[in-house]
């Protein structure tokens, strides 16, 4: 297992191109958020947004959308239960983000399965929280390379079928080959399996310990792979480790760290990184 370190945030945060406008830096769509879940969605979209993507939609429950629009005039809303406007964001976006908040009710299982059906293979795709959760109990197959899978133990145990004192980095790795693309088993110390190889995170926090702190780095990963499209792998690795790497900076002097606190350090962070001497 290659351990990773600061390098990655380097290799992937440069500079901004002058030559530049929103849309350079890509097209998110968030998929999540139901009646009892909004804040999941809220949090994932803030990170979506502050860790840099151009233009960010979210496809929510309506109850979700003044709390939103409040915390974050940057984002665009509409409504989920609405299929002709979600397929029309599912059409443009650079990347789409599902899972966070989304529930597992009848609704939540339609949109992952109209996802699936429609999602391109130039397009990136992240598969979190409750999306995971219908993946397993549905079965449903994915056939799209560009997906990232950010299961916690649990959720990586509902579809590996790995329990979670038999998650080793040989049967882990042996369960990911049955999923395109990159799963990231959070934990502490989270484990990224590629089919290039298996990465491990060397830095991260207890303060961490705290709910939407996996919704954050969904959007992180959403945030980052809209803008930065040299190398996929690489690019989601970037974000794992700058998630972490931000946490570790505000835990030198908080307890917890909030999930909205690290979006909000987001900004200034990657400015120090693209802005380093290497860089
Ligand atoms: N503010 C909001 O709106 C928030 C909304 N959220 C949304 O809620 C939805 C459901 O997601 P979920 O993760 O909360 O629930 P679920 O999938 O049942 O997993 C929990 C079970 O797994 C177990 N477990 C074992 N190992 C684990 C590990 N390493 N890390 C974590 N858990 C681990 C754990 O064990 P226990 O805690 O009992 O020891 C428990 O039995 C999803 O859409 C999400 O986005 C949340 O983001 C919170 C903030
Ligand atoms: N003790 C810990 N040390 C390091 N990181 C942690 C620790 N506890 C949680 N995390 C990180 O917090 C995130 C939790 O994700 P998740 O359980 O999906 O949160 P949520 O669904 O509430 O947003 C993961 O990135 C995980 O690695
Ligand atoms: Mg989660």
């Amino acid at each position: 297992m290659e351990v990773l370190t600061t390098q990655i945030l380097t290799d992937v945060i440069v500079p901004r191109p002058l030559d530049s406008h929103k849309g350079t830096f890509g097209r998110v769509l968030l998929i999540g958020g139901n009646h009892q879940f909004g804040g999941a969605i809220i949090m994932a979209t803030q990170a979506a947004v502050a860790s840099g993507a151009g233009l960010v939609t979210v496809a929510t429950d309506p109850s979700n959308r003044t709390a939103l629009l409040t915390r974050l005039p940057e984002a665009m809303t509409i409504d989920y239960h609405h299929d002709d406007l979600v397929m029309q964001q599912l059409s443009s976006a650079d990347v789409v983000v599902i899972g966070p908040g989304l529930g597992t009710d009848a609704i939540a299982l339609h949109l992952l399965q109209l996802t699936l059906r429609l999602i391109q293979p130039q397009q990136r795709l992240i598969i979190d929280g409750s999306a995971l959760t219908l993946l397993a109990e549905h079965q449903l197959p994915v056939n799209h390379q560009q997906t990232v899978y950010t299961p916690h133990q649990m959720e990586w145990q509902r579809l590996s079928q790995l329990p979670i004192n038999q998650q080793t980095e040989v049967t882990n790795a042996q369960a990911k080959a049955k999923f395109p693309g990159i799963v990231v088993v959070k934990k502490h110390h989270s484990e990224i399996y590629t089919s290039q190889g298996t990465y491990q995170l060397p830095i991260g926090t207890p303060a961490q310990a705290t709910g939407g702190m996996g919704d954050t780095l969904a959007g992180i990963i959403g945030g980052l792979t809209a803008q930065f499209t040299r190398d996929f792998t690489q690019t989601v690795l970037a974000a794992v480790y700058l998630h972490s790497a931000v946490a570790e900076q505000l835990a030198t002097t908080n307890y917890v760290v909030l999930p909205t606190t690290i979006s909000e350090s987001l900004p200034a962070f990657m400015h120090q990184i693209s802005t380093a001497p290497n860089n």
